[in-house]
């Protein structure tokens, strides 16, 4: 009997303590009301509604907007997150209340990737992002460097369709992989115009090893999971490899940033006579003005190799088997630029304009197949309220890109590859019009939007004014399933058989 007495009083002690301290918060969950939230489906503990995210996100996120509605509320891990699926709320998010929603999300991946944070894409918003931006938009990308970045894109396209000539010649239908040709064009665009000549003059470089780093670099974004979303598991990131082999690629590259960030080095290129490259230009600005450390150096060249050439391949590939799917529209469009061009022999950037068939193709590909189709992760940094919703600062913000691109109440029949919907229609990508955002839109649109279209339109036009294309099968039916990523590409290769179309 003693015993159980002496037992209990503990018991009694403690319900004496907690007993108050639940009633207390009782009572302040009955005053305060909870914030009425965009409805979503039940969450589970721990990792919330990350079981509902499937492997290609853009089709499970949309899957779940047709349940829920366009405006969804997930708990994905520890993140609340709102999902955004139509041009509406688009418009509201990005151009509304973009200022309370354009900062990025701290994720491990992009973290690590922006040397902390330093660069310009995954920098969170304020001061130093606005200066960095500003940057990118006058000084890297923009009309400055227009003529440096023309001749580069120009000199590529051509050694691209060299190559895929000399292929077609040396054999009779052979297919080539157009996915890698691809890639390797974009690559080397976007090497050259941060790196112009300097990695030939270092002498110490191989131009396939920065293309090795450059591929890594590509598919480390968004590889940790557990990191970003459940943090105490992030353990498992390091059990996987993941982690080490992302400190590899930043080992290769610094000594890569050894060799070329070279006061000696940059002598011997202004002696060269060479045109200034992205990275003269972030150096000098570095000495001019002050501000821009060499962790904003990196992080910018990062974001150049992340955001720039994978986006600018994965579009042309969706386009170029788009067009293998729909021999009517692949004709239209080698007419076109046929009769346009005549018999010049290839396709400049200045005869671009006038091949406006050929920009509702791009158009029509970016619609059905926006090479992010979830742009790239926002986060809020003030309270809004959406259609009647509260929405909470450090919440994560998705735009569904890829759902709003197939949205009924804006485009008719939108499974259709049909580039005749932008004839008598004033809709761009440029971030006006919502139901069209494959660039993202508001303070976080992409300032490279000018670099890819021009690129992805140049090499078209002269991949369909030089060749004409059959499948290796002779059928038409090319796969189009998808790759996961942040940047999603086909999940086959695309093979195709280059036949040279003769001049007439
Ligand atoms: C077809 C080609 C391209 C596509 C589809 C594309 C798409 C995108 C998208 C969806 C975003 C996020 C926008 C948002 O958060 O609302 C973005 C951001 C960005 N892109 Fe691109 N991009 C392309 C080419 C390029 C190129 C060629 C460059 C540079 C050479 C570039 C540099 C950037 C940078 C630096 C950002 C971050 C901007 C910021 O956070 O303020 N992109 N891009």
């Amino acid at each position: 009997m003693d015993s159980t007495i002496t037992l209990l009083y503990p018991v009694l002690l403690v319900l004496l303590l907690i007993v108050p301290v639940l009633l207390i918060m009782f009572l302040h969950k009955k005053q305060s009301p909870k914030p009425k939230l965009p409805p979503g489906p039940p969450k589970l503990p721990l990792i919330g509604n990350l079981h509902q995210v499937g492997k290609l996100p853009h089709h499970s996120l949309w899957q779940l907007s047709q349940q829920h509605g366009p405006l969804l509320y997930l708990q994905l891990g520890q993140a609340p997150t709102i999902i955004i699926s139509s041009s509406d709320l688009a418009r509201q998010v990005l151009r509304t209340h973009d200022l309370e929603s354009c900062s990025r999300p701290s994720l491990f991946s992009s973290t690590k990737l922006s040397y902390g944070c330093s660069d310009v894409a995954f920098i969170p918003h304020g001061d130093q992002w606005r200066e960095l931006k500003k940057i990118c938009v006058v000084e890297l990308f923009g009309t400055k460097n227009n003529s440096t970045l023309q001749s580069i894109r120009e000199e590529e396209v051509e050694s691209m369709v060299t190559s895929i000539s000399a292929a077609a010649a040396a054999s009779m239908d052979c297919a080539i992989d157009l996915s890698d040709i691809f890639l390797s064009c974009a690559n080397n665009i976007t090497l050259r115009a941060a790196f112009g000549k300097r990695y030939q003059i270092t002498g110490k470089y191989e131009w396939s090893k920065l293309h090795m780093m450059l591929t890594e670099v590509q598919a480390a974004l968004g590889s940790f999971f557990m990191a970003d979303y459940i943090p105490c598991f992030a353990w498992i990131d390091i059990l996987t490899g993941a982690r080490a082999r992302l400190d590899k690629i930043f080992y290769d590259l610094d000594a890569f940033y050894e060799l070329i960030i070279d006061e000696h080095l940059q002598q011997i290129m202004q002696s060269h006579g060479q045109d200034e490259d992205i990275l003269h230009t972030l150096l000098r600005l570095q000495k001019e003005t002050d501000h821009l450390t060499n962790d904003n150096i990196k992080g910018v060249l990062m974001d150049i190799f992340v955001a720039g050439s994978d986006t600018s391949s994965a579009s042309l590939e969706w386009t170029m088997a788009e067009l293998m799917r729909n021999p009517e529209t692949m004709k239209k469009a080698q007419d076109e630029v046929r009769k346009v061009i005549g018999m010049k022999g290839k396709v400049e950037e200045s005869d671009l304009q006038q091949l406006q068939y050929l920009k509702w193709v791009l158009k029509e590909s970016m619609r059905l197949h926006p090479p992010a189709p979830l742009l790239v992760h926002r986060e809020t940094t003030q309270h809004f309220k959406i259609n009647g919703y509260e929405i909470q600062p450090k919440t994560r913000v998705i735009v569904n890109a890829w759902a709003i691109g197939r949205e009924t109440s804006s485009w008719e029949r939108p499974l259709e590859f049909y580039p005749e919907r932008f004839k008598d229609s004033s809709i761009d990508m440029k971030g006006h019009d919502f139901q069209l955002i494959p660039f993202g839109a508001g303070r976080r649109i992409c300032p490279g939007i000018d670099l890819g279209i021009q690129t992805v339109e140049l090499a078209l036009a002269n991949l369909l004014y030089t060749f004409d294309w059959k499948c290796p099968d002779g059928s038409q039916d090319i796969n189009l399933d998808e790759t996961p990523g942040v940047t999603v590409h086909k999940k086959y290769p695309l093979f195709l058989v280059p036949i040279k179309y003769e001049l007439k």
